[in-house]
């Protein structure tokens, strides 16, 4: 890693040109590859990207590119494609053992891959960190102050990308709990859904705020059933993330699940938008893996069912509330 060579990032989505900013905000040089041609365009022309994040006026040091080539020299590389995308576009990416830095939130369907085991299964040679927390991209891309937790097996390797990444309104804090990391990320999403489907149901602010920690004991029972640590789960990318994402129409998640509250369908709101929520293709995939290590997500499961079409939105909540009356132990698995 030599801080000359430039930053690659896959993936000129918000959350993407967000972070090419933030990186590109002390001069650094920023490939950025991009799915849309005309987000290539855009980025390169007008040093901006209205399709995803408008308003900004990006760098002049963010180059972007169509051809994954073009980041084969890069010191790291962000990936920041959506999560179902990301094992397809690593595989085009040309491996000189160059270390990746996974940005999504997501849980590969089918598989039920973490996106760390997803690269894993690719084979990718080089080291693997998971960065994650509480950042909408708007407000990263505008130079506002944000923390994240970076997490890689290797120590060395997480503090060597903390300090490349690092930035006086961006501070990483390293963490070896790659799962943990991940699973904050993924399990958040689903849970904002729900939050948002409180709002849009009218049910009040006792039931978000009951739902943040009944949905954090969630997330608390599958991530240590998967190994993850508890201080990792109550961090930035766990507690944290869960909620800035449940209290925001800021969100895409919570904004999706608003518009389910307020009685649309989950296939009609998912093909009115051209921005990814993860947790509506996480949902399904997670309670499934969930079940099968014997963990009960009940509230995810809710949204799973929701998002399928299962049920009705009165339905799915009559059903929480009348669940047998339990302890509120987050260690417990019922
Ligand atoms: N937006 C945010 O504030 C944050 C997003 N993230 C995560 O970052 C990841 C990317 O999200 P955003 O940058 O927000 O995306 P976005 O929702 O702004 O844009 C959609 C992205 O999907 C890409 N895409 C669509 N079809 C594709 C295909 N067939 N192949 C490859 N790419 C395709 C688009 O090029 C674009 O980059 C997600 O996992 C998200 O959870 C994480 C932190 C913050
Ligand atoms: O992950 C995010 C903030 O940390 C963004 O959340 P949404 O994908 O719900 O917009």
């Amino acid at each position: 890693m030599s801080a000359a060579q430039p930053i690659g990032i896959i993936g000129g989505g918000a959350w993407g040109t967000a972070l090419a900013q933030m990186v590109a905000s002390d001069g650094t040089a920023v490939r950025l590859w991009a799915y849309e041609a005309e987000v290539v365009d855009a980025v390169n022309r007008n040093h901006a990207n209205p399709l995803f994040l408008s308003g900004v006026a990006l760098h002049a040091s963010i180059v972007a590119t169509g051809a994954m080539a073009d980041l084969q020299d890069c010191a790291a590389v962000l990936v920041v494609a959506p999560a179902q995308h990301l094992g397809r576009l690593i595989g085009e990416l040309p491996d000189h053992g160059q270390p990746l830095i996974l940005c999504s939130k997501g849980m590969e369907q089918g598989s039920a891959r973490l996106m760390n085991e997803v690269v894993e299964a690719v084979g990718w040679s080089g080291p693997v960190a998971v960065l994650s927390g509480p950042t909408f991209a708007h407000e990263v891309g505008a130079g506002l102050p944000a923390a994240v937790t970076l997490a890689a097996q290797d120590r060395a390797t997480a503090e060597g990308l903390a300090a490349l990444l690092a930035r006086p309104a961006f501070r990483p804090y390293v963490s070896d709990d790659v799962i943990g990391a991940e699973i904050g990320g993924v399990v958040k999403n689903v849970l904002a859904i729900a939050c948002g489907v409180v709002e849009g149901a009218g049910l009040g602010q006792n039931a978000r705020a009951a739902l943040i920690s009944r949905g954090f004991a969630e997330m608390t029972r599958y991530g240590l059933a998967r190994g993850a640590r508890l201080e990792t789960l109550a961090g930035l990318a766990g507690l944290g993330d869960l909620v800035l994402t449940c209290s925001s129409t800021s969100s895409r998640n919570f904004s999706l699940g608003r518009g389910l509250g307020e009685g649309r369908d989950a296939a009609s709101l998912m093909a009115d938008r051209r921005t990814v929520a993860e947790g509506a293709f996480s949902a399904a995939v997670l309670v499934a893996d969930a079940g099968a290590r014997g963990v009960d997500m009940p509230i995810c499961h809710a949204v799973a069912r929701l998002i399928a079409g299962e049920v009705a939105v009165r339905e799915v909540i009559g059903e929480l509330l009348s669940r047998p009356l339990t302890g509120e132990g987050w260690n417990r698995l019922g």
